[in-house]
């Protein structure tokens, strides 16, 4: 019996590619890795967070991009029209990692994630809605919110003939109510692109995506750019998809390279009904975060 959160098998695709300081060489390797990655029979293909540019609040200003009004004109935002291209290319569901993006309305930058469909339409606009500003004495500060503003939506995306996928960006991982609304309304799986680091990554980001995925019974998947020790930022790499047992059914090391997974919406079936929280939750005794006033992405 097909299920009803993910209609039919889909084969999921993480690119794990290095992003540097050349924004146009960054974009031609995304659609490298993502046209191999359809090659493969990739329906949906995930790139990492800041992927057109280094990650760094010192690089945000000068690599962001204008959005609105959208779509874009070409000038404003060359990644947008890439990722357009590169997901009608691939004839494939694109969730674009993300963008510094700038906007002069506001005079605000944001982390942006874009996902477009297989005919190249821009299906979701996500914008961190957590901004990572950590400080471990002696090991790492960073502060996205020198630059950067939040987003305030949860983000669903429906795929037709799929499902609905929830969309959120990297430190966010670390809010199970995120994950939670997403996945009690409706989601198969939750995605994110991100880029831990070499302090917080192994202790945290397998145990984390591993969490959510237990706590919701759904697929989550990690998309992170492959390290670069000549970078300021020393990305955790580790892409890796959780299945809704919470087992890791695919992995990478740090270095570039594609992860794939087949996820399959009797999986999810099979897990809740062994274990069956979504009927022994108690309402009546603390409340549904996926209730109430809640602000979604459109
Ligand atoms: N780019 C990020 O949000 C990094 C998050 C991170 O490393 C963490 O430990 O959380």
């Amino acid at each position: 019996m097909a299920s009803d959160l993910l209609k039919k098998p889909l084969k999921l695709a993480l690119v794990q590619m290095a992003a540097g300081a050349d924004k146009p060489a960054n974009l031609q390797r995304a659609r490298t890795q993502v046209l191999e990655a359809s090659k493969a029979g990739a329906k949906l293909i995930v790139i990492p967070e800041c992927f057109n540019s280094p990650y760094g609040t010192q690089y945000f200003p000068k690599y962001a991009e204008t959005l609105l009004p959208s779509p874009p004109s070409r000038e404003d935002s060359p990644s947008f029209h890439a990722l357009s291209t590169i997901a009608k290319e691939a004839n494939a569901f694109l969730v674009g990692g993300s963008i510094p993006e700038y906007s002069p309305a506001t005079k605000k930058y944001f982390n942006t994630s874009l996902t477009f469909s297989p005919s190249g339409d821009l299906l979701a606009t996500h914008r961190k809605v957590h901004l990572f500003d950590i400080n471990i004495p002696g090991k790492i500060t960073f502060k996205e919110s020198e630059v950067l503003s939040p987003g305030n939506k949860v983000t669903i995306v429906d795929l037709p003939e799929y499902g609905k996928i929830g969309i959120a960006i990297c430190y966010e991982l670390r809010f199970p109510e995120l994950a939670m609304i997403a996945a009690r309304k409706g989601c198969f799986a939750l995605i994110y692109p991100g880029a831990f680091n070499t302090t917080t990554g192994p202790l945290h980001w397998e145990l984390l995506a591993r969490a959510r995925a237990v706590d919701n019974q759904v697929y989550v998947a990690l998309c992170s750019p492959a390290r670069d020790m000549d970078a300021s930022y020393h990305a955790w790499g580790h892409s890796l998809v959780a299945d809704p047992n919470a087992e890791v059914i695919a992995e990478i090391d740090e270095k570039e390279g594609i992860v794939y997974a087949e996820l399959n919406g009797e999986r999810i079936d099979e897990i809740r009904k062994g274990i069956p929280i979504y009927k022994h939750r108690r309402f009546d005794v603390y409340p549904d975060v996926s209730e109430g006033d809640i602000k979604y992405e459109e």
